[in-house]
C-alpha cells in the first residue's frame, strides 16, 4: 500500500459520480483520480422513493477502503451525498411508487429541434421545456440540419427561435454535419454539465461526434453493453470533454421523464404565464374558461403564443384524462 493510500484512508474525500452500475459507483476524486465505490447502510433522502440513492452527477464525500490485495488499493465507500441541485427521473418499471434516478446537478439540456426530417412539433418542444421547467434545468433549443433548409423552412425557424427567445430560451441555429454554430454550443457547455435530447434522427450523435470525435467511440461501447446487459438497468454515463464541460449520457433512455404535477402548478412552467398570473382576477385561475384572465387577454393581442396555448390546454386536458383513468384502475 502507498502512503498516499494510507493517508486516504483516514481523510473523507469529495468526487463526482461519472458511472453506475447498481452496486457500484465509479467516482472521480477532486484529485483527477477514479475510485470505484460502494455503499454501505441505509441512504435516506427526503422526498425521494428511489430504488438508487446515488446517481451519476451525484456529488459524494468518501472514504478509501483497506484492502490487502493491491490490485483493489482504489476502492471507497460513500458516506455522504451532497445536496442536489436538481435530478431527473424515471417511474420503476414495477408498480411500486418507486423511482429511478437517472443524473443528478444538471446544468442545462439542449433540445435539438428539426422541422421535417424529423418532424418536431411545438406541442413535443412545450411539454420539453414544461419538464424542463419544473425539474429547475435551463433549456436551450438548437435548431439542428440548418444546411438543409430553404427560405421558406428558414423563415418558420425564425420564427420559432423567435417565439422562444422572447419567452427567454436561448436558440441557435446550427449544423452538426457542417459545423455551423457548434462553436457557440461548445462555448455554452464550458464548465458546465450538459445533456442532450430531441427525437430520434435530429442528430445528437452527430452533434457529439462534432463536438468531440474522440467521445463517439465510448459513447457506442456503453450503448452496445448496454444491449447485451440486463435490460432493466438504466446507465446513464458522465464524460469529461476535453474543453472543461461534461456530457451526461443516457443510451436508452428516450425523452426527458414526466413529472406529476397539479394542474394548477402547470401554468407556472410556462414562464410567460408565470408572469402574467397575478394579473389574472382569480388566483386559482387555470386560465380555461375563468373571467379577466390575463393569460387570455395577452392571447388575443398576440403577446402569448397560440401554439404555447394549444400546448398549455393539451397537457391539462391528458392530466384530467391521466387522473381519470388512475381514478378508474384503483377501484
Ligand atoms: N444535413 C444534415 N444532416 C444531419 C445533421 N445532423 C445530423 N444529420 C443526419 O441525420 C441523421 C441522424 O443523425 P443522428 O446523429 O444519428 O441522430 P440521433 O439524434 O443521434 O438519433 P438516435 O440515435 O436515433 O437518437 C444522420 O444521417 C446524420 O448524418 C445536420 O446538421 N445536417
Ligand atoms: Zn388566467
Amino acid at each position: 500500500m502507498r502512503i498516499w493510500d494510507i493517508i486516504c484512508i483516514f481523510v473523507a474525500m469529495t468526487g463526482i459520480v461519472y458511472k453506475s452500475t447498481g452496486s457500484w459507483y465509479t467516482v472521480k476524486a477532486e484529485n483527477g483520480i477514479t475510485y470505484e465505490c460502494r455503499i454501505k447502510g441505509k441512504f435516506r433522502i427526503e422526498g425521494i422513493k428511489s430504488t438508487n440513492p446515488v446517481s451519476v452527477g451525484d456529488k459524494v464525500d468518501f472514504k478509501l477502503e483497506k484492502t490487502n490485495d493491491e490490485n483493489d488499493s482504489e476502492r471507497g465507500v460513500i458516506n455522504t451525498i451532497h445536496d442536489r441541485k436538481n435530478y431527473i427521473i424515471r417511474k420503476s418499471v414495477n408498480l411500486s411508487k418507486q423511482t429511478h434516478i437517472i443524473a443528478a446537478n444538471i446544468d442545462q439540456v439542449f433540445l435539438l429541434v428539426t422541422l421535417n426530417n424529423p418532424p418536431t412539433f411545438t406541442t413535443f418542444i412545450d411539454r420539453f421545456l414544461v419538464t424542463a421547467e419544473a425539474y429547475g434545468i435551463k433549456a436551450v433549443l438548437l435548431f439542428n440540419k440548418i444546411d438543409t433548409y430553404n427560405e421558406e423552412e428558414l423563415l418558420e425557424i425564425k420564427y420559432l427561435a423567435a417565439l422562444y427567445r422572447k419567452i427567454g430560451y436561448e436558440c441557435v441555429g446550427i449544423s452538426a454535419k457542417t459545423g455551423k454554430n457548434v462553436d457557440k454550443v461548445k462555448a455554452m457547455m464550458q464548465g458546465k454539465v450538459s445533456m442532450f435530447s430531441g427525437h430520434s434522427g435530429v442528430g445528437k450523435s452527430t452533434l457529439v461526434n462534432t463536438i468531440e470525435p474522440d467521445l463517439m467511440l465510448k459513447t457506442t461501447a456503453i450503448s452496445e453493453q448496454h444491449q447485451q446487459g440486463q435490460h432493466t438497468t438504466t446507465f446513464a454515463e458522465m464524460f469529461d470533454l476535453s474543453f472543461d464541460a461534461k456530457i451526461i449520457d443516457t443510451p436508452g433512455i428516450k425523452g426527458f421523464g414526466v413529472v406529476d404535477m397539479e394542474k394548477e402548478e402547470l401554468g407556472d412552467y410556462f414562464p410567460e404565464f408565470f408572469q402574467l398570473k397575478s394579473k389574472c382576477k382569480f388566483n386559482n385561475c387555470l386560465h380555461i374558461n375563468e373571467p379577466k384572465c390575463a393569460i387570455k387577454d395577452a392571447l388575443d393581442v398576440g403577446e402569448i403564443a397560440w401554439s404555447r396555448y394549444k400546448s398549455y390546454l393539451q397537457i391539462i386536458e391528458g392530466e384530467e384524462e391521466h387522473y381519470r383513468k388512475n381514478n378508474y384502475t384503483e377501484e
